[in-house]
């Protein structure tokens, strides 16, 4: 069965546009934005349990991602639970969380899941870009993007077009589209 369309449900703006821009033309992405519950558990758990939930609610075919920010020197988190870090802290409480260490190194991990339908094990595509926690710099419209530095750049101070070819996001959805091409076995 050859996918030609698939529906990505997520709340997010952001995420959605990066999407449909990295897949372009290779699938049409759809989108709902239902409520999905997010649990608790390893980066890998919560990606699937997020598709699980979303192929129950929708009754059909859901792709989901969840994003998780890693920093180094507190041995992987806040990871998933970074959306709940973000939003308590902000861009200059993160960065206070890690002015007592040297190693201010961070890694973006974006995960995909796909799940069939209700029942079915979803499968996981996931990409990694490491890069460092520095005080924000340009535009603040994509959660994180000012503070994660990538050669020199912030996230938002690079153009879309830039972020989208080494991002997270762009290295899982590589993956994703391989085994899209290779029939999804
Ligand atoms: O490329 C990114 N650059 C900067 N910030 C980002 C990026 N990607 C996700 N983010 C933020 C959004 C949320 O604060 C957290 C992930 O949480 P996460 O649950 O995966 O996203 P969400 O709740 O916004 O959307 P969804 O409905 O797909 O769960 O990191
Ligand atoms: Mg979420």
């Amino acid at each position: 069965m050859t996918l030609t369309k698939i529906n990505f449900i997520t709340g997010n703006k952001n995420k959605l546009s990066e999407v449909r821009s990295i897949l372009g033309n290779v699938i049409e992405v759809d989108n709902q934005a239902v409520d999905v519950p997010e649990i608790q558990g390893t980066i890998e758990e919560i990606a699937k349990e997020k598709a699980t939930r979303a192929a129950e609610a929708i009754n059909g075919p859901a792709l989901t991602e969840d994003t998780a920010l890693e920093f180094r020197a507190l041995k992987g988190l806040p990871g998933p639970y970074i959306k709940s870090f973000m939003e308590a802290l902000g861009h200059e409480g993160l960065n206070k969380m890690l002015d007592g260490f040297e190693d201010r190194s961070a890694e973006a991990v974006c995960t995909f899941a796909f799940c069939r339908g209700p029942g079915e094990e979803p499968i996981i595509f996931q990409g990694r870009t490491a890069g460092s926690i520095v005080r924000p710099r340009g535009p603040t419209n994509f959660g994180w993007d000012p503070i994660f530095e990538y050669e020199g750049q912030t996230y938002a101070e690079m153009e879309k077009e830039a972020k989208n070819k080494i991002s997270h996001r762009y290295k899982a959805l590589e993956k994703f589209q391989k085994w899209l091409a290779e029939g999804q076995q």
